[in-house]
């Protein structure tokens, strides 16, 4: 398990006068999950990009416990480093439209490991799917094709980009529950972005709230729930969450 020290002074994009992101500086522990909830384009895709390596973050410090002296820089890669700590499940599934499913995981894979592969498709229900193409599943499908990938590499710090958004609720509650087993299960430090208040109470233990552009953090809620949360306990805290934030006009609109 691993632990996410995040310090960023001043986010710049090239070409801009505003910073994006600014003193925004926490850590996650190890086995954490952390929900980050904001208004749109105040900068958590750009956020989980720095920390993922994605996106420059030179000047900033962004390091994992076991190599604290590490600073990611845009060469790495977040989806697939050498080390394999890290993985990163996007707004959309990001498919290769033209492999298999499970090329598309083999993709991320050496070939002595491909052997996981028909245990993690059992694992998120398509076992019988490996040799379909992403244009022949449906989106809640192709969106566990992208968790089974994520996890493939057995990461220790995973990254979400609202994986769940625009999915029918059935198939996005099973897709949370799905989630957490896995992240239980391996220890998972998990830092998830997300627009739903809900959500981030049903799988986070602490949610982030972040200011508009420059994005600071304004408010932290500890989710101090046992898990398997209860849809009437979420609900309860939720209502307590939304009293809770200091800034309750930052987030109008984002809390339904
Ligand atoms: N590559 C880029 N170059 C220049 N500006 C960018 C770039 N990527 C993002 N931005 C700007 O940075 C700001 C933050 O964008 P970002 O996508 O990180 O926000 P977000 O909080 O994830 O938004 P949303 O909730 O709508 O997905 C926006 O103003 C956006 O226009």
């Amino acid at each position: 398990m691993i632990e996410l020290n995040v310090a960023i002074n001043n986010k710049y994009y090239p070409n801009s006068q505003q910073a994006v992101l600014a003193q925004l500086d926490f850590t996650v522990k190890p086995g954490e999950f952390v929900a980050i909830i904001g208004p749109s384009g105040c900068g958590k895709s750009t956020l989980l990009n720095m920390i993922s390596g994605l996106e420059d973050c030179s000047g900033q410090h962004i390091s994992y416990n076991e190599r604290a002296s590490q600073k990611y820089g845009a060469n790495d890669s977040g989806v697939n480093n050498q080390s394999h700590q890290l993985g990163y499940i996007f707004q959309q599934p990001r498919l290769m439209p033209w492999l298999t499913v499970k090329e598309n995981i083999e993709l991320v894979l050496s070939p002595s490991q491909y052997h996981k592969i028909d245990g993690l498709l059992a694992q998120v229900g398509l076992d019988n799917k490996g040799g379909y193409f992403p244009s022949q599943l449906s989106g809640g499908m192709q969106r566990r094709v992208s968790i089974a990938r994520a996890f493939a590499i057995n990461p220790q710090l995973l990254l979400l980009d609202e994986p769940f958004n625009s999915l029918d609720a059935p198939t996005a509650a099973r897709l949370r529950q799905l989630l957490l087993d896995l992240c239980i299960q391996r220890g998972t430090t998990v830092v998830f972005v997300t627009h739903d208040l809900s959500e981030a109470i049903y799988l986070a233990d602490r949610i982030i709230f972040m200011s508009h552009s420059p994005s600071t953090i304004v408010h932290q809620a500890i989710v101090d729930l046992p898990k398997p949360r209860k849809e009437s306990g979420v609900a309860e805290l939720k209502w307590q969450a939304q009293l809770l934030v200091k800034y309750p006009h930052l987030l109008a609109g984002r809390i339904d």
